[in-house]
Parts: structure tokens; sequence; C-alpha cells
């Protein structure tokens, strides 16, 4: 656990979850809508928001939140902290997979968002405890892809496609490319994200939530990141878990990373090691560590990169992405104790918590000031 300060509660309240009845609204962020200085806003006293979720996107989002709206006060409550949570073993590549059903253009600013925020980070003072990095490697796939420029080439640094003699290297491999990205710790990043939360006025409570209607009385907006969880938490049986397991090596030597494009094989070094691995095991609930899956992840590596079979194994990790085919990041209105309360989710970001944490957060932000003004509104019939 961080060193921080935290004010444990007394145990939650057991309710029925499914006593309430949802209206979902689906919908384009706004990222115009004022609020600092709109006059109708400031007369309305402080909006009481709770997050839920103490992992990257719930920090991301309680930072965002408690920095962009000074008109709200922010509680954040989590069952876990760092470091027991899936974001604090993910390698923390910046990497985007595409999602099917959301509009590129929102995805592409989710990215970006996240990219140029990590990337200032990493150019400041603030770099080495954040545990944020710049990080140059390649991706390589064992066929041509159909597209070989993904929509995120043109947001990372220097991307390009490698050389024939670059890819002599990888003999499995018929093609890649290689680009400079960032590279994420959430080890590090996440406690940092918590001070600057408590900076800008942010509680932190540990709590475990089981229903949105133990909240609905103590506060006005309810935000939920929290991850698997929201199988339970939100109802949504569309998240499932992805099995990933990795290890990590002493190989000061290795510089650059290397990514199988199937996903499967990488190796990432970082400032505490290199992180390499993975499994992808669908709706694999297993914790423990699997020493099959260990030796085959150093066997691939090590194809790879024959050097790692000099490196000593340092960790062994495991972590359940939270997975849906798409991330939810909407807002809806719940019917909470014959009140109507709104929700803005922001959870189901699979293998690209890291890289879409700060994006997604400053959306949440957008559904947030939606929430505001229908508040405002209301408090004026
Ligand atoms: C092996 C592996 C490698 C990865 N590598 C990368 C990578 O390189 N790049 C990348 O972008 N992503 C990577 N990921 C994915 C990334 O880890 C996840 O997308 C990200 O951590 C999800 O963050 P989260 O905050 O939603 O979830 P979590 O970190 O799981 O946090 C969820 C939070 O919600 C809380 N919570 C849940 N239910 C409740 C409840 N009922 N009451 C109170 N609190 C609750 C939990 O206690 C926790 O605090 C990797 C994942 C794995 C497994
Ligand atoms: O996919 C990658 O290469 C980075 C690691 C990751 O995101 C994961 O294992 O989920």
């Amino acid at each position: 656990m961080s060193s921080l300060k935290r004010f444990p509660v007394g145990p939650a309240r057991q309710t029925n979850k499914h006593l309430f009845s949802v209206q979902s609204q689906q919908e384009n962020n706004n990222y115009s809508l004022p609020l600092v200085g709109d006059p109708e806003l400031s007369r309305m006293k402080r909006v009481r928001v709770v997050v839920v979720g103490a992992g990257v996107i719930g920090f991301s989002t309680a930072v965002c939140v408690a920095e962009a709206l000074p008109i709200c006060s922010v509680t954040l409550l989590a069952e876990k902290f760092s470091p027991d949570n899936t974001s604090d073993g993910a390698a923390g590549i910046l990497i985007p997979t595409e999602f099917p059903d959301i509009p590129l253009v929102r995805q592409r600013q989710w990215f970006k968002d996240s990219f140029d925020h990590l990337l200032a980070i990493s150019h400041s003072q603030h770099s080495p405890e954040a545990g944020v990095m710049l990080s140059s490697g390649r991706q390589i796939f064992k066929e041509v892809p159909d597209y070989k420029k993904p929509f995120w080439s043109e947001l990372v640094i220097g991307f390009r496609f490698m050389t024939d003699s670059e890819l002599k290297q990888f003999p499995d491999h018929k093609f890649g490319q290689t680009f400079t990205t960032i590279k994420c710790e959430c080890s590090s990043y996440v406690p940092w994200l918590e001070k600057r939360f408590k900076k800008a006025g942010g509680l932190v409570q540990q709590r475990k939530v089981n229903s949105f209607q133990e909240l609905s009385d103590s506060y006005d907006i309810i935000i939920n990141c929290s991850g698997l969880g929201s199988r339970t938490l939100a109802g949504d049986n569309q998240l499932y878990p992805v099995r990933g397991q990795v290890l990590k090596m002493e190989a000061p030597w290795l510089q650059h990373f290397t990514r199988d494009a199937d996903g499967m094989t990488y190796i990432y070094p970082g400032i505490h090691g290199v992180t390499i691995g993975g499994t992808r095991q669908e709706g694999d609930w297993r914790l423990q560590v699997d020493e099959g899956d260990a030796k085959s992840i150093l066997e691939r590596c090590t194809r790879l990169e024959p050097s790692l079979s000099k490196a000593k194994v340092l960790s062994k990790w495991v972590g359940l992405r939270p997975s849906r085919r798409n991330p939810k990041v909407e807002r809806e209105l719940l019917q909470l104790k014959g009140r109507r309360v709104p929700v803005v989710h922001n959870y189901g970001h699979g293998g690209c918590g890291v890289t879409l944490a700060w994006g997604t957060a400053l959306d949440a932000v957008g559904l947030v000031r939606k929430c505001l003004q229908e508040i405002s509104v209301q408090s004026k019939l």
C-alpha cells in the first residue's frame, strides 16, 4: 500500500442491488460546456462527487474532476489500492488497440490526450517519481498486415516501417514498425496521482461498495471506475476477465521494446526491470502464477531476444484485464431510493487502461459537466 494516509470507514450497508431501474443514455462528449464563470452554476452549493475505484482509471478520473471542476468536492472510495490492483502490474506501455463500435475520432482523442499528458510528465522533474519514461522499440508482424499504418501512428513519435536489414534480427517476421512511445509504470504513477488528487482537495477512503444505492444519500454524482468490479456493481455481464501473466527480469542491457503484433509476446524495458509477457486467457479468473505459462513466456521472449537466457527472473505476476467489446465511458441516470442519481461510467479498458486512462478521464469530466448542467436545470424547476 502507498504510505499516504487513508481514512477507513465502517462496514458498508448491505442493500439489494437490483432494486433500481436503469435509464441508459449513450452520448457524445461536449468539451465546450461552460462551468467556471457560469453564474447559474456558481450559485450552486458544492456538488458531492464520489469516484469508485483506485486503479489508473479511478485516480486519473478523480484528479481530472477535482482539478477541472472546483465546484465539486470529490471523494474516492475503493476496496483495494496500489499495489494490489490490476493497474499496478501492467507493463504500462502506450500502444492502443482499436475498439469496434467507438468512433475512431473519439478513440484517437482518448489516445492523444493520454499520450500528450504523459509525454509532458516524461519531460518534467516528475518523471522519476511518477514512473513515466519514453520508450523506443518495434512491433513486428509474422504476416504483412492489411493496414500497415495504424490510426495512432501520427500520435506517437517517429513512426516508420522497419528496414529489411532491421528485420533480419527476426527471421520469423515479415514486417515491422518502429516508433517511440511512453511507458507508464503504475506502481509509481498511481500513488503519484493519489498525491496530486489530495493536493487538489480530494478525499480517499478504503471501502467496498456493495451497491450504488449505498452512495445515493451522501453523493450527488457517482463516477464508476471499478474495472472488473463493474460486473457486480453495475450488473454488467458484457465485462469479462482476460488473464495476463508477466515476468519481471533483470536485464539492464536491454534498451528497446519488442512486441509481436499478435499481442502474445512482448519485452518492455522499464525503470524497475524488464517486463516480459504474456498470456491472454479469456474468461480465466485464476490469479495465481502458472509455472507452465511462465516457461512459455520465457521461451517465446528468449526466441525474440536471446540475451534473456542470461537474465535473472525477479518476479512473476498475474492480473485480470477488465475486458469488454468496447470500454464503457457513458452517463446514465439511476433511480436510487426514489431519487434520480447521475452515474458516469468509465471502465472496461481491457489491455489498454494505461494507454487511454487520461483521455477517458477527460471524457468523463465532460459527462460530469453535463450532469452538473442537469442538476442546475432541476434546481431551477
Ligand atoms: C499482464 C497485463 C499487462 C498489461 N499491460 C498493459 C500495458 O502495457 N498498457 C496498457 O495500457 N494496459 C495494460 N494492461 C491493462 C491495464 O492493466 C488495465 O486496463 C487497467 O489496469 C484497468 O484499470 P482500472 O482502474 O479500470 O482497474 P483496476 O486497476 O483493477 O482498479 C479497479 C479498482 O476498482 C475497485 N473496485 C472494484 N469493485 C469495487 C467495489 N465494489 N467497491 C469498491 N471498490 C471497487 C478496486 O478495488 C480497484 O481499486 C495490462 C494488464 C495486464 C493484466
Ligand atoms: O499488449 C501489449 O503489448 C502491452 C501489454 C498489454 O497491454 C497487455 O498485456 O494487456
